[in-house]
């Protein structure tokens, strides 16, 4: 069995696979891949079994591009990881050396301030993961990564600064995704969560205060409701929902046999358990 995580070694991804390893009691093997969107072809092409992506951070918001290809593949959420992230500025030179800050567009924009204070005259470059930009500033010391402290002893680089990020605490949300017609899905236990994505019929006045009576009437918690744009036309929206609660629970079944009576389109992405970092 394979998991494949933003690689190279030592990305934010990696601690959260390591940490649903953990709990899963197999030991998949993990395959290090270049960004997000390879971690949803391949496991489209069965190279591997399970991706570990990042969807939303507590100081950025949601991972877009995990937003949209959850909407464009038939995959599951077969659970998701909560992680503490402490961002560090890595490099082989020292601060007045540096001309370019390197790091996954989430990390740069999680330390937007500490870099526009520390370091006015620098080119910023967007990389796939924390852990490429790490390994990218290994071979010029005018280069600085964001990344973890452990990435700075996986590619022997100097810590110039530490938990860097503008507010705190700064935790990330990943969840583990697999093909939808895979055998081997666990099926959550306590702690559970259902994430659904749902396409309105047609505006109407009242259209999302009903969508969301259902979840109220029934005393279902929702934990995050997001709308990303449609890509049909401007000010078309599809929601992307997560509620407390499995779909094996009679009131979310209900709301969920209900809201896909009246709506366009409803992807159900599955029941889950969540794990938060200890
Ligand atoms: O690049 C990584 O290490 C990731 O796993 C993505 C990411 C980037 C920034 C904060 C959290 C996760």
């Amino acid at each position: 069995m394979k998991i494949g995580i933003l690689g190279p070694e030592s990305s934010y991804s990696e601690k959260a696979a390591n940490i649903w390893k953990a709990h899963l009691g197999t030991n998949p093997d993990i395959s290090y891949l270049k960004d997000i969107s390879e971690v949803f072809e391949v496991l489209q092409d069965n190279s591997i079994d399970y991706g570990v992506v990042p969807i939303e951070n507590s100081i950025e918001g949601s991972v877009g591009v995990t937003l949209d290809l959850l909407l464009e593949h038939e995959f599951s959420i077969i659970g998701e990881v909560v992680i503490h992230i402490h961002h560090c500025l890595l490099s082989r030179g020292k601060k007045e050396d540096i001309r370019i800050i390197l790091s996954h567009p989430q990390a740069l924009a999680q330390c937007r301030h500490f870099i526009r204070k520390n370091y006015t005259d620098v080119e910023i470059r967007t990389t796939g993961s924390t852990s490429h930009a790490a390994k990218l500033a290994t071979e010029f010391p005018e280069m600085a990564a964001i990344a973890s402290r452990k990435a700075s002893e996986s590619f022997g680089l100097d810590i110039l600064a530490e938990d860097i990020q503008d507010w705190k605490p700064d935790l990330t949300r990943f969840v583990v995704i697999a093909r939808k017609q895979d055998q081997r899905i666990q099926t959550c236990t306590r702690d559970c969560k259902t994430s659904i994505i749902v396409y309105l019929d047609r505006d109407h006045p009242g259209a999302l205060y009903e969508m969301l009576g259902e979840f109220a009437i029934r005393g279902i918690n929702l934990t995050r409701i997001e709308s990303r744009p449609s890509k049909m036309s401007l000010g078309d929206y599809v929601f992307y929902i997560d509620m407390n609660g499995s779909i094996k629970d009679s009131d979310v079944k209900e709301a969920l046999d209900n809201l896909n009576q009246n709506v366009y389109m409803l992807k159900n992405l599955g029941s889950y358990q969540s794990y938060m970092e200890e």
